[in-house]
């Protein structure tokens, strides 16, 4: 398939006092600019070049699930279509929508599922404004030439701190105790409320969350274990553990930081629950298909576990409301009615700071995919970076050919482009994707018609893209 859009703009790298992230400040002023911009650096050599046709217009992006205002602006500052909504889509309506969009933005509720992607014929790039991309097939998206991207750290700290809130708010029952006074209860008591210094918590899962949490918690007295399937240099004076069922022994917090994978679905369950010490703390702040609620649910009312926070389910409402009843999860009453439990709707990163981040550093990643065809920081092709073409190359072209990783195809492709310059080259790969960049002098505009179509004739092609 050949994207409908010849996309261009001009490039530029700028520091944004917002992101968090190295990889969040690259971006591309907004096509508004481009007048300016342009007049104000042509007497430079290197100026980026304002790549031709200028069709920001034609570029439509879908957000969903009330993406910040940040990514908004940055998008519609590139003179882009942009439609907001605040909730996720059913799938029916989802497949109705992504039919006509070249963009679409998510967070962790929408499910891009390869059903979903196959109707998604003009897609070009999935933004994710969050860390996981567990709801979206990336097998899928890379085979059918579908950048996606996503925010990996911006909203880390937020999480950490979320969960020391957490710990502190178990161990001294402070939800029990808030809804008996707001039912106008008076209930002083001591009897199994515990300072944190000096307690275990144990970290399943010691990435970017993880290793986070590990120097606030020993901040605040605790002893840190942790146990990750990766062997990984401690924070501080944390301690790896060689398995779950260690950790389970000796921690009187557990805490949840792992993706969802098919190796971590109930990874929490009646099992582990026997392994925990008695009167533990169950935290889950990962993915909702972590933890086996039923089984939390036994072990709550056994007097198992003193208490728990769970911040995700397994099936979570598309937008706010009343929605997270019984019907959603069958269980749903019988948690409801546990003791000492935290229930939050996914807010995990759900702060100014971290939605603001994210915002900027995936708006600027779509800017740059759509404008540059630059893949720095995708998750599912490989990263590719090239620099911008300049003002002193009038007539050059950007040719990006996503392809099957398979022998002979470079021979072929310079080929096609045997009549012209070769000015740079890159191409790199991913499993069985590969991603190739070219920018090419002395192309005329005729050229180009003839070059996409040798390269879409190629049997190794998956999508074809010129920028010029
Ligand atoms: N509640 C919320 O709002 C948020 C939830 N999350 C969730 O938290 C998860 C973790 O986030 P990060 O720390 O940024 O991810 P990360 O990728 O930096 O770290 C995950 C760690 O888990 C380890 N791991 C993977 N499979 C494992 C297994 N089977 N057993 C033990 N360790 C395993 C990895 O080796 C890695 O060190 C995300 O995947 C996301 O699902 C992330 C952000 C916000
Ligand atoms: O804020 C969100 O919508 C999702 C947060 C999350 O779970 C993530 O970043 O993976």
């Amino acid at each position: 398939m050949s994207s409908p859009i010849n996309i261009s703009a001009p490039g530029k790298v700028s520091y944004s006092s917002l992101s968090v992230s190295p990889s969040a400040t690259f971006h591309s002023p907004p096509a508004s600019q481009g007048q300016s911009f342009m007049a104000s650096n042509l007497a430079h050599r290197a100026a980026p070049k304002h790549l031709k046709p200028f069709n920001t217009e034609d570029i439509k992006i879908l957000l969903l699930e009330n993406v910040n205002q940040t990514g908004q602006d940055i998008l519609k500052g590139q003179g882009y279509q942009v439609e907001f909504q605040k909730a996720s889509l059913p799938e029916d309506q989802l497949i109705e929508k992504i039919r006509d969009v070249h963009v679409i933005g998510i967070r962790s509720k929408t499910k891009l599922t390869a059903k979903v992607l196959a109707e998604a014929k003009n897609l070009l790039v999935v933004g994710c404004f969050c860390i996981g991309t567990n709801q979206v097939d990336l097998d899928y998206a890379a085979k059918h030439g579908i950048a996606v991207f996503n925010s990996p750290f911006a909203n880390s700290r937020s999480v950490a701190e979320l969960v020391i809130a957490e710990i502190i708010t178990l161990a001294r029952q402070l939800g029990d105790r808030s809804n008996e006074m707001h039912r106008g209860t008076w209930n002083k008591v001591s009897n199994k409320c515990w300072e944190i210094r000096g307690k275990t918590l144990g970290i399943v899962g010691y990435g970017h969350i993880g290793s986070q949490l590990s120097v606030l918690a020993e901040a605040m007295g605790m002893v840190v274990i942790y146990y990750d399937v990766v062997t990984l240099m401690a924070i501080g004076s944390a301690r790896q553990v060689p398995s779950l069922d260690d950790l389970l022994q000796q921690a009187d917090f557990v805490t949840l930081h792992v993706p969802e994978t098919p190796e971590t679905k109930n990874m929490i369950s009646a099992k582990q629950f026997e392994k925990m010490k008695s009167g533990a703390y169950l935290i889950n702040a990962s993915r909702g298909t972590v933890v086996d609620i039923p089984a939390l649910i036994k072990a709550s009312r056994a007097g198992k576990i003193a208490g728990a926070a769970l911040d995700v389910f397994p099936n979570e409402p598309a937008g706010n409301g009343d929605y997270f009843n019984a019907e959603l999860n069958t269980w749903g009453d019988d948690l409801r009615s546990l003791s000492n439990l935290i229930l939050t709707p996914h807010i995990g990163g759900s702060t100014e700071e971290a939605q603001r981040a994210i915002g900027v550093e995936v708006a600027d990643a779509l800017v740059r995919y759509i404008n540059q065809g630059i893949t720095l920081g995708s998750v599912n092709l490989p990263e590719v970076n090239m620099r911008s073409l300049t003002l002193d190359e009038p007539n050059h072209a950007r040719i990006i050919y996503i392809h099957r990783n398979v022998p002979g195809v470079l021979r072929k492709v310079n080929e096609i482009l045997a009549d012209h310059n070769v000015d740079k080259q890159i191409s790199d790969s991913k499993g069985d994707i590969a991603y190739l960049m070219a920018d090419v002098s002395a192309v005329k505009p005729e050229d180009i018609k003839d070059i996409r179509d040798n390269l879409d004739a190629l049997s190794s092609r998956v999508l074809t893209r010129i920028l010029y």
